[in-house]
């Protein structure tokens, strides 16, 4: 439970970073709404996350195209024959979704390989497991337990990072991927961080 609820949460803020700074408009835009919101006085809060859509946006966006878990159901094993529509999968094959495969989809998504948060401000699209197009945490009874919790963590940290600070890459991006128990970035993201205001730290 410890180990899925932090190196998921881990990993997908450095697919998100990896993002901010390889599309500094998209990073300047979260900033200026997380902006018009908070102000320079006080620092972001969990109560602010549900007016901004466009930062939600974002998290959705990077989801889609870097799912930390990219496989669901992992390896469940069918213990008889079974019929999934026209198809036969035989007793003892060990099957799994390829969650990454169906939000690359270009019959699903319009220009896949985009990062573009705007898509979800056009079509407000669930990632809790009620649309299978982008189904990040699973659905169903083996649905990711800490996804509520997951997604509060990542979205306060990437608020309060963008607010806090203005990303620029220090080294090339490179968003080649590596599966191990999550997708990860096969080379860790390096990048400056330019204080934007001096808030003092919370007592
Ligand atoms: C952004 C963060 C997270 C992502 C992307 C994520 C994703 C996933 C995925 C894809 C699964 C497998 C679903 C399936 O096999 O169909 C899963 C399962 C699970 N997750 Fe998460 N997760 C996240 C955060 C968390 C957190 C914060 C916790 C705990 C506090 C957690 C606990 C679990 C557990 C215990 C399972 C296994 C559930 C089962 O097999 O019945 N996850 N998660």
């Amino acid at each position: 439970m410890i180990f899925r609820g932090t190196d998921t949460v881990a990993i997908l803020l450095e697919w998100i970073m990896a993002r901010m700074v390889l599309h500094p408009h998209v990073q300047a835009k979260a900033q200026q709404e997380i902006d018009t919101l908070v102000g320079s006085g006080r620092h972001v809060q969990d109560s602010d996350i549900p007016n901004l859509p466009y930062l939600q946006s974002i998290v959705k966006e990077a989801l889609r195209l870097h799912p930390p878990g990219p496989l669901l159901s992992w390896a469940r094993l069918a213990i008889r024959d079974v019929h999934v529509g026209k198809l036969l999968v035989p007793a003892g094959t060990t099957a799994m979704v390829n969650m990454w495969a169906i939000t690359h989809d270009p019959s699903l998504w319009k220009d896949p390989w985009a990062f573009n948060p705007d898509r979800f401000l056009e079509e407000d699209v669930s990632v809790m497991g009620s649309d299978l197009r982008l189904a990040p945490f699973g659905a169903g009874r083996r649905v990711c337990p800490g996804r509520a919790m997951g997604l509060a963590t990542v979205h306060l940290w990437l608020a309060r990072l963008l607010h806090q600070f203005k990303w620029l890459p220090a080294h090339p991006v490179d968003l080649s991927e590596c599966l191990r128990l999550s997708l990860e970035m096969k080379k860790a993201l390096s990048c400056y961080a330019v204080r934007r205001y001096d808030i003092p730290l919370p007592t």
